[in-house]
């Protein structure tokens, strides 16, 4: 193999070079339009002799919300959101190194969900945003992502992360990811029976860091945590839903309020007379998830890294620290639930969706992917400093594509 195809070998911890005085620094700009909020990532990798291959070093991580979605029919003000964030690009890399710089924005469910024509019109204005705009600019640099991309994108960013990629013994972990829109499931199968019970668009060979990978993915579009919410107040794909109100056992009792998601707004409320809390609750949910999403049977037994929502809801119930993240089993999840969906009046000041939120993810675990009580989820924002996002993963290949790093 020649030394191009091989320079993402050594990526490894930094600690692990000999120090090099000729360190050489280039950048990689990823911007993550999600549903709920648009990032950017600014990665920094040094080449520390041409005989040496690059190493990540870090990251300059920054976001706004709302996401590129909220602005469906104001496209030159989603684009501004993105040029204030691409400021901060120009503050952190060296001007002798803009024009080399490659900058790229992959949009997720948000986009996904809106029409055709509005989509295009949004990705318009950020690509005169990216032209007019120091840095290098790529062919396709602005586009809406293929949902298995987003999956397999966050599998090599934590398994990358984690060490896993490299070496002999590769022990790698399967990844889940629930955004706001959209959540996906993806993992190295290592029985032929999951290649045979698996429906075909749920594989795809994927090539990195000179091996290939056939890794098991899919994206569930309307399953993110708001577009669930959605579904579960039997909102979700309404035409109309000016002035009607939506009502859940999730929901406090007395609750009603407005809410804006992907530039529409929603009434919802409690069930002021009828029921409230989980049992009354996980059956409202459960008919949004059960029996649509394909339950492979090789992961009941398995664990998985988990993050974004999972995180989140995780932090703000104190079931992980919020630096440290933690290990969790799927019950912890469940026993939460139940915890504030029956004391809601006593979770009042958290967000109100709480018990919902946490009774979705115990079902989507449990009834829709099929994992068990006991799978442990490794809850993870960052590893060594570094994001977990599908972001890294998509730099490595916007790189690699590129030939950038010789
Ligand atoms: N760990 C991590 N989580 C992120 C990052 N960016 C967004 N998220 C999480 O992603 C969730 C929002 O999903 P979003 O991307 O807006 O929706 P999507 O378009 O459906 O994927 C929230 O839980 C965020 O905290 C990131 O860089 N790192
Ligand atoms: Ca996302």
């Amino acid at each position: 193999h020649s030394n191009r195809e091989m320079w993402f070998r050594d990526f490894f911890p930094a600690n692990m070079c000999p120090i090099n005085a000729k360190a050489d620094t280039f950048y990689g700009i990823m911007f993550d339009a999600g549903s709920t909020g648009t990032r950017i990532h600014i990665y920094t990798f040094v080449q520390k002799s041409p005989e040496n291959l690059p190493e990540l070093e870090g990251e300059i991580f920054e976001s706004v919300k709302p996401g590129l979605s909220a602005y469906a029919d104001q496209p030159e003000k989603g684009a501004e959101t993105v040029k204030r964030l691409l400021d901060m690009a120009i503050d952190a890399v060296p001007p002798h190194l803009w024009k080399t710089t490659p900058v790229v924005l992959k949009a997720t469910a948000g986009l996904r969900l809106l029409s055709e024509e509005k989509a295009q019109a949004l990705l318009l204005e950020v690509r005169e945003v990216f032209e007019e705009s120091p840095f290098l600019v790529p062919e396709d640099s602005v586009s809406i992502m293929d949902g298995s991309y987003e999956g397999i994108l966050a599998w090599i960013t934590v398994n990358f992360l984690t060490g896993q990629l490299s070496g002999q013994n590769q022990h790698t972990v399967g990844t889940l990811d629930l955004g706001g829109a959209s959540t996906q499931i993806t993992f190295l199968p290592r029985f032929e029976e999951t290649f045979k019970e698996t429906p075909g668009d749920f594989l795809t060979s994927f090539e990195m860091f000179n091996s290939t990978y056939k890794l098991y993915t899919h994206s569930y579009l309307g399953f993110g945590l708001k577009a669930a919410r959605l579904a579960t107040l039997g909102a979700l794909n309404m035409e109309a839903v000016d002035g009607q109100m939506f009502r859940s056992s999730c929901l406090p009792k007395q609750l009603e309020a407005e809410w804006h998601f992907g530039g529409v707004k929603y009434r919802y409320g409690g069930n002021k007379e009828g029921e409230t809390g989980f049992e009354p609750c996980y059956l409202e949910v459960l008919k949004v998830v059960k029996g649509k999403l394909h339950q492979p049977d090789e992961i009941r037994g398995s664990s998985f890294y988990a993050f974004s929502y999972y995180y989140d809801r995780a932090v703000d119930t104190n079931l992980i620290d919020y630096e440290q993240g933690g290990v969790l089993e799927v019950k912890d999840f469940e026993r939460k639930a139940k915890e504030v969906c029956d004391n809601m009046e006593r979770y009042n000041s958290a967000s109100p969706f709480l018990c919902m939120d946490l009774t979705y993810i115990t079902a989507l675990l449990k009834e829709g992917f099929g994992f068990r009580d006991n799978t442990l989820l490794q809850l993870t924002k960052k590893v060594n400093n570094i994001e977990t996002s599908w972001t890294l993963g998509a730099t490595f290949h916007l790189l690699q594509s590129l030939g950038l790093t010789y």
